[in-house]
């Protein structure tokens, strides 16, 4: 018997916002039992600003759980301790290692409670951290949008965020849609899943344009220099200043260090659903189509896009497992090639979700490589450089053989491998990138003017260590 297809309610998933709370995230926690950690997050840029921020945190009394009622109490309460948790860690020329009851008691409760872990994770940062700004409009317009905590006070800061919130809600329909194909295509209904699939394609394309947006508000420098440092991990940081990753102090002998990934907005459950749902499969980093190793039919059991599930919430990343083991489009599509229609509604789903990646690429291009190479500039090291920034080791021109993992490689192997599955001919060779510029256009927008990608010629081999990980990382999450 098939196993019966994810109700959207038994996962957390909110049918119109998808993975952002059903219910609005609070602005302030209503006991005021919680008034100091309310104030705190109300100042944090000025306590940041002014290196006062661990003093306040280490003056605070441990407080408990007990005044957390509702879901959204424990939301904000987790969203609270994460900012005042990294904003503890990297404030100060050196990283704090030691994490204090005040944060690590409450802090270590509300993540199992909320299951995910205690670090600014995506759903610390973005999901559970906005506030539509007039209430009778929608939150997937940018225009209608703010963030309720910030590490530094800015509009950038507050931009890169939101764009996020906007395109959790603007994608969100699109999981009613599919879990509706998938029993479309269990009953071969070729019609229905066709109209679902150029519903979902027409979503991508909104998506791809909010993608873009995150230009207009957000300065790369100052997303480098200023935001990105707080969202540093706790895991592969001996650079960094700590060696042994963050110690949760919870008052008791048996308080340990952790490592933890920091926040990344590949822990969006989103697009691993958008990944499920089309039959994209991602491997490891640097592992090829067909290498010996690949098993299709299995779900990857390792790599990163795979151990981001960990920093999911709970729910949400069972409700991606669970998915995997009804997501039935690709095959359907395979065994239905004579249906013109359903196949260029497919493939047309795989082109937009690679060209959002071809853009990604190009962000992150704008937004880590490009400043990253001139903060290691003669100049920049002579001014000094602030922390997670002097984690990097500047001379270290080439990671290979050391295990590392190229930031842009990997990014563009997901991309690579988001065209793999298409149907139609003309599709995959587009798709393949042979003899092609990565994001010298758009699959049936044509070329609109987007910028050149930089990244072709950039070489990066392991960014000079900057975002390379053990095995199978790279990326912002190293910080
Ligand atoms: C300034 C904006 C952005 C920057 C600088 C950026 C940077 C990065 C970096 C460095 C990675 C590598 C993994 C890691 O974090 O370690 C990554 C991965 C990823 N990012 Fe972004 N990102 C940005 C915006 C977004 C947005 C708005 C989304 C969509 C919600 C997104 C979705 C993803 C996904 C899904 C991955 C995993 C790789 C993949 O599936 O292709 N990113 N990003």
């Amino acid at each position: 018997m098939l196993p019966p297809i994810p109700v959207l309610a038994d996962y957390d998933i909110s049918p119109t916002h998808g993975f952002l709370p059903g219910t609005l995230p609070l602005s302030r926690l209503p006991d005021p039992y919680y008034n100091k950690w309310e104030a705190i997050a109300a100042n944090l840029p000025a306590l940041i600003l002014t290196r006062r921020l661990r003093g306040v945190i280490d003056r605070l009394p441990v407080l408990s759980t007990v005044g957390l009622e509702h879901d959204a109490e424990w939301r904000r309460a987790y969203s609270l301790l994460s900012f005042m948790a990294h904003g503890y860690i990297w404030s100060d020329d050196v990283p704090a290692e030691r994490l204090p009851p005040q944060i690590s008691i409450p802090y270590l409760a509300i993540s199992e409670h909320l299951e995910v872990p205690p670090v600014a994770t995506y759903a610390a940062l973005c999901l559970w951290n906005y506030k539509p700004l007039f209430m009778d409009e929608d939150i997937d317009n940018m225009e209608n949008l703010a963030t309720l905590s910030t590490f530094t006070g800015g509009i950038d800061e507050s931009w890169f965020y939101l764009i996020s919130v906007a395109i959790e809600a603007r994608g969100a329909p699109v999981m009613s849609l599919m879990l509706k194909a998938f029993a479309a295509a269990r009953r071969s209904d070729s019609a229905a899943v066709t109209r679902y699939l150029q519903a979902f394609a027409e979503v991508l394309t909104d998506l791809n344009n909010l993608l873009e947006r995150i230009n207009e508000r957000c300065d790369p420098d100052i997303f480098f220099n200023r935001i990105r440092p707080f969202f540093a991990g706790s895991k592969n940081m001996a650079d960094a200043g700590l060696p042994k990753g963050v110690l949760y102090d919870d008052g008791t002998p048996s308080a340990a260090y952790r490592q933890y990934a920091g926040g990344s907005n590949a822990q969006s459950s989103l697009l691993q659903f958008y990944d499920i749902a089309l039959g994209i499969q991602h491997r490891p980093t640097g592992e090829k189509k067909g290498d010996p190793s690949e098993r299709r039919g299995r779900a990857p059991t390792h790599g990163f896009i795979q151990e981001m599930r960990e920093y999911m919430p709970g729910p949400h990343a069972q409700f991606l497992e669970d998915v995997y083991h009804v997501a039935n489009i690709r095959e359907y599509v395979e065994e239905h090639t004579d249906d013109s229609e359903l196949c260029l509604a497919y493939d047309a789903c795989l082109a937009m979700l690679s060209a959002f990646r071809d853009k990604h690429i190009i962000i992150v291009t704008r937004y880590v490589i490009t400043p990253s190479r001139r903060s290691r500039s003669p100049r920049a090291a002579r001014k000094g450089l602030n922390l997670a920034i002097a984690s990097r080791k500047a001379d270290q021109k080439d990671q290979k053989g050391t295990g590392g993992t190229a930031l842009i490689p990997f990014l563009k192997q997901a991309r690579d491998e988001t065209g793999e599955p298409a149907v139609g001919e003309w599709t995959q060779r587009f798709l393949s990138r042979e003899g092609k510029k990565a994001g010298s256009g758009d699959f049936f927008l044509g070329k609109t003017g987007d910028a050149p990608l930089e990244t072709e010629d950039v070489e990066v081999k392991g960014l000079a260590g900057t975002w390379t990980m053990e095995d199978e990382v790279g990326g912002i999450c190293l910080y």
